[in-house]
């Protein structure tokens, strides 16, 4: 229930604050759920800012940590519920209620410092402009970004795979606006996409704290904006955004066909651009690629630097894991990561939550870390996926790609178009199943395990020289094992 998350986290704080703070600010705040969203209502700007400025991250934390590490939808909002049942936070004891509609003027009023809308200005003097609406109406303010902090360059292991977008990531994060501008990240799930953003975002807070860095998912950008056309707030809206310092734009791929976002996002765009603020994008494809997305916005995304994140090669799997289980304090041998890492290819997400079970069964068990102990804990997704990569599937699957007939891989044929889809689909069959070269070998219409061995080299260095050889080969994994 959002309302008890959010009146819940309020209890929690009123024992972090002093008081007299917690009556001043956070007192006053009304909650009203909307659907899965919580609606924080303040009954004026000058609180609003305030509390947007000091307390609201710690909020949305407490509210994520009880919302099972899920950062719940929040808003922000001036106005007040206009139902009769106002959910306001008890007063904290020993101390006076505070004013419900204005703070205490004898407070001192530092200027707010993370995340303050532009429009964050002098206490409660604030005439009503022309943007905002009537009263009882609420003006759409966003909230704080809420960057996810364990995601930095320190815990982002480089490979081969990610060492241009790591580099690439670094660079904006140390020169902002002054390098790459957009960034433009694109790849598959789960390979660290995010992860690189907020490491960016977080070394930009940390080299200056009052930085306004503004992390938010596409579909955000695009609810904002419907939300805000609705209370008639839209140019609140722009303002808000394009006083941002940074701005990081998940999964940009889910603007594709939302003409109206795509034209605000646009115009947002531009003035970052020309106000020399960061961008930073990330999508599960190239931009040219994204169906849906006007021209004009494919050609800007290009302006800057795009990089490609392909999915980790086995040492750095590896890599992964063991900083992972170090994070945790938990002791993963490392023939026990190798062996996860081994089958875990495509996907970190799906590398470390396979790595999650695992130590949840060791803590059940009671047991240390064994090879036993991985196959016992995830025999479920280990059985899936023996099956999906048979030798018999992998042949299928490359027949398919290559769009030969998977006879024409068991032949004798030597014809390139024939003879370059079988090495990969033998060193495929190498990387993915765990059958021996000669059982290859046979699979392959009864060839010696030499040929099989000279396929597996030949294509390891054809995805060093040859860039097509090697997306195909990733493209085929990535279907052979997500
Ligand atoms: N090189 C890496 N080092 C350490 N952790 C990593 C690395 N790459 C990915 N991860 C971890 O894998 C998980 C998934 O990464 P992330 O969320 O950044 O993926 P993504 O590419 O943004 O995927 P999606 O497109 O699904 O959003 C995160 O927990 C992240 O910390």
């Amino acid at each position: 229930m959002p309302v008890n998350l959010w009146l819940q986290s309020v209890d929690f704080l009123r024992d972090e604050l002093p008081a007299q703070h917690f009556n001043t600010w956070i007192r006053p705040l009304q909650v009203e759920a909307a659907g899965t969203s919580l609606l924080i209502y303040a009954p004026n700007r000058f609180v609003l800012d305030w509390v947007n400025d000091k307390y609201f991250t710690r909020l949305l934390e407490l509210m994520t940590e009880r919302n099972n590490g899920e950062v719940p939808d929040v808003s922000l909002l001036i106005g007040s519920r206009s139902q009769s049942q106002v959910q306001q936070p008890a007063p904290a004891p020993a101390a006076p209620p505070a004013p419900v509609t204005a703070p205490a003027t004898s407070q001192p009023a530092p200027a707010p410092v993370v995340a303050a809308p532009p429009a964050a200005a002098a206490p409660a003097a604030k005439p009503a402009t022309s943007n905002e609406p009537a009263e009882g109406k609420s003006v759409v303010t966003r909230h704080v970004s809420s960057l996810n902090r364990s995601f930095t360059f320190d815990s982002f292991i480089e490979g081969k795979s990610n060492q241009l977008a790591r580099a690439a990531a670094w660079q904006v994060a140390d020169n902002p606006s002054h390098g790459y501008n957009p960034l433009f990240l694109y790849g598959g799930v789960g390979l660290g996409k995010t992860h690189l953003m907020h490491a960016v975002g977080n070394h930009l807070l940390q080299k200056k704290p009052g930085a306004r860095v503004v992390y938010l998912h596409s579909e955000r950008f695009v609810a904002d904006m419907v939300k805000a056309l609705q209370m008639n707030a839209i140019n609140e809206f722009k303002n808000y955004y394009r006083s941002v310092d940074a701005l990081l734009i998940d999964d940009i791929q889910f603007f594709a066909g939302k003409e109206r976002s795509q034209e605000e996002f646009f115009h947002t765009f531009n003035a970052l651009l020309e106000g020399n603020q960061q961008i930073i994008l990330t999508s599960d494809r190239f931009p040219k690629e994204i169906d849906g997305l006007e021209e004009r916005l494919k050609s800007r995304f290009g302006w800057g630097l795009t990089v490609y994140v392909e999915p980790p090669e086995l040492e750095t799997r590896v890599a992964i894991l063991m900083k992972k289980a170090e994070q945790g304090r938990v002791a993963l041998p490392h023939d026990c990561a190798f062996f996860i890492a081994q089958r875990f290819r495509s996907n970190v997400r799906d590398l470390e939550g396979a790595l999650k079970r695992v130590i949840a069964h060791s803590h059940f068990t009671h047991e240390p870390i064994s090879i036993e102990l991985i196959r016992e804990s995830l025999k479920d997704l280990l059985a899936l996926q023996e099956k999906l990569v048979s030798i018999d599937n992998i042949q299928r699957t490359v027949a398919e790609y290559y769009k030969i007939k998977i006879a024409d891989l068991l032949s004798k044929r030597r014809s390139r178009s024939v003879a370059r889809p079988r090495q990969v689909a033998m060193a495929l069959s190498k990387e993915v199943t765990n059958h021996s070269l000669p059982e290859i070998g046979d699979a392959f219409g009864g060839r010696d395990h030499t040929t099989v061995l000279h396929a597996c080299r030949k294509i390891a260095e054809l995805r060093e020289a040859d860039a097509d050889i090697s997306e195909d080969y990733n493209n085929l994994l990535r279907t052979l094992t997500s």
